[in-house]
């Protein structure tokens, strides 16, 4: 397992000796990238879950729900240290408005509810469910199934009749050639998968020809960068002491997030749930708020000590209100022809002017808790982050909150669509123009999805395979859900 993991970095998918079966592998190993929270998906998903809680599994939504796929998945209510925080959460956003709902992974979930978490096992014996585990190990046996560690592809080599050979890798031994029996499947991601095609020569032309690579196929490689934009907010909720000792309980419970979490979907004035929160209560004077802050988030310090330290004795609720369908567009292309430069990033958030409104909207919205009874009652209150940027504006006017917009928003790291199917890739995965070469990953999405990404990756995997298999007249397995 340690072996595996550590190879998940940088494997390379491709294998001098690749066989059918092997491709699929290799795709299967792209699952192994994504794992994370909530996998559930209810729009006719062939990603298949193992709802640990019956009460889901044969409830109204049952339908959304399956018992018998490889991840396992349960609500966060599951530990009893958090259903009180939780609740408290949702009341407020039930004073606020908003639908609270018992299931929020059904299609089209206006409301918020209690994430579900993809781990597995029992209370001390828990951990993340992960693709590693879950699609990996099982097969990490076979003969057709390869990784080569510490070794990074550089190009793909192409024939003289635009059809994909191998692909060139750089290991500590010095650069190698390996060559598909089958096809090329390119799973590098949506920067590296990007960055490797308009290294190949496929790409828009002018940016191509400024690097003086060879043009093999015009194509829009890196435009249509898509993300979900995210903004905090941040409000100080009751003084309760105790519950500096629950952060530290826990962290050491591995059957949950060590946090309550709650989260939910609403609507802007200009669209239909096209808004996000994920909302978080830390326990007063927990640290993890600083260290989501600063590490995970990369905020400043002042920025960071500020959400710490303002009403210390207090909660603190931190929520990410992000843009789910985001209309700005960004791009990705390359810094230089070396395969070892990393490649330029245009996020272009609020490039569409109506992004920003929305946002401005979002974050008003969920600021306004500070004003719901759940909120008041313990003289809860928006905490304002120190952004002398925005000081020379008037507090609350449009201009400060576009400041604020502005100055706070960062990713989620849910960077899509750089090889998007209609643009570069056809709906076989097959890049356009190029024989034998496919791509499958969080690149080929032509949109955004509502939720979270990682959930999406496998769902690409999974029918990517399934598509190869069709190819190649396999049955073994071919669309094969567990809860049909
Ligand atoms: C901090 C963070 C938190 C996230 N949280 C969540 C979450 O809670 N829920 C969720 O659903 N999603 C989450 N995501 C998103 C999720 O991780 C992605 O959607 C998913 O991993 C994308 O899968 P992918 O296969 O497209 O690309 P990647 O996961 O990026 O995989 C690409 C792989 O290709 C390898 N590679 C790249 N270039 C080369 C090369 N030249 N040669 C060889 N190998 C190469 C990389 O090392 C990598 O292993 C999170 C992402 C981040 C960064």
């Amino acid at each position: 397992m340690d072996i595996l993991s550590s190879t998940l970095g940088n494997h390379a998918n491709f294998n001098p000796t690749t066989t059918i079966d092997s491709v699929v592998s290799s795709l299967q190993l792209l699952a192994t990238v994504a794992s994370f929270v909530n996998v559930s998906w209810p729009e006719n998903s062939p990603v298949q879950e193992n709802m640990l809680d019956k009460k889901l599994v044969n409830g109204p939504t049952s339908e959304y729900h399956c018992d018998k796929g490889p991840f396992s998945v349960k609500p966060q209510s599951n530990n009893e240290l958090f259903v009180e925080k939780n609740r408290r959460m949702l009341k407020g956003y039930s004073e606020l408005g908003m639908n609270i709902l018992e299931d929020p992974f059904v299609p089209m979930p206006n409301g918020t509810g209690e994430l579900y978490l993809n781990i597995k096992g029992d209370k001390k014996q828990s951990r993340r469910a992960s693709t590693a585990e879950e699609y990996l190990l099982p097969i990490k046996n076979n003969d057709n199934f390869h990784i080569l560690k510490e070794a990074q592809v550089i190009k793909i080599l192409i024939n003289d009749n635009k059809e994909a050979i191998g692909v060139r890798i750089a290991t500590k031994f010095g650069r190698i050639n390996v060559y598909a029996d089958v096809e090329v499947i390119l799973c590098a991601g949506v920067f590296n998968s990007a960055k490797l095609l308009l290294l190949s020569g496929i790409g828009p032309k002018k940016d191509l020809e400024r690097l003086d690579i060879p043009v093999v196929q015009d194509l829009p490689v890196g435009e249509n960068l898509q993300d979900h934009v995210f903004v905090p907010v941040v409000l100080s909720g009751q003084s309760n002491v105790i519950s500096a000792l629950d952060t530290v309980v826990s962290l050491t419970e591995l059957s949950s997030f060590p946090a309550p979490i709650v989260s939910g979907f609403f609507s802007s004035s200009t669209g239909t749930l096209d808004l996000q929160h994920i909302t978080v209560l830390f326990g007063t004077l927990s640290p993890l708020i600083f260290y989501i802050m600063t590490v995970n988030f990369n905020y400043n310090l002042e920025v960071s000590t500020a959400y710490y330290l303002t009403d210390p004795e207090k909660e603190k609720i931190f929520s990410l209100v992000a843009l789910t369908k985001p209309e700005s567009r960004g791009r990705v292309t390359l810094r230089s022809a070396n395969p070892f430069d990393p490649p330029k990033i245009f996020n272009n958030f609020f490039a569409a002017e109506k992004d920003l409104e929305r946002m401005i909207d979002a974050v008003k919205k969920i600021k306004s808790l500070e004003n719901t009874p759940e909120y008041s009652d313990v003289e809860g209150r928006f905490i304002r982050p120190p952004l002398p940027e925005c000081d020379d504006l008037e507090y609350h006017s449009e201009d400060y909150w576009a400041c604020y917009v502005k100055s706070m928003a960062t990713t989620i790291f849910h960077p899509a669509s750089t090889c998007a199917m209609g643009l570069v890739v056809d709906n076989n995965l097959k890049v356009k123009g190029i024989k034998k070469l496919s791509v499958a990953d969080d690149s080929i999405m032509p949109f955004m999805p509502r939720g979270t990404t990682g959930m999406v990756s496998i769902m690409i995997a999974e029918k990517a395979a399934d598509i190869i298999k069709k190819e190649h007249g396999k049955t073994e397995g071919f669309e094969d859900f567990p809860c049909d």
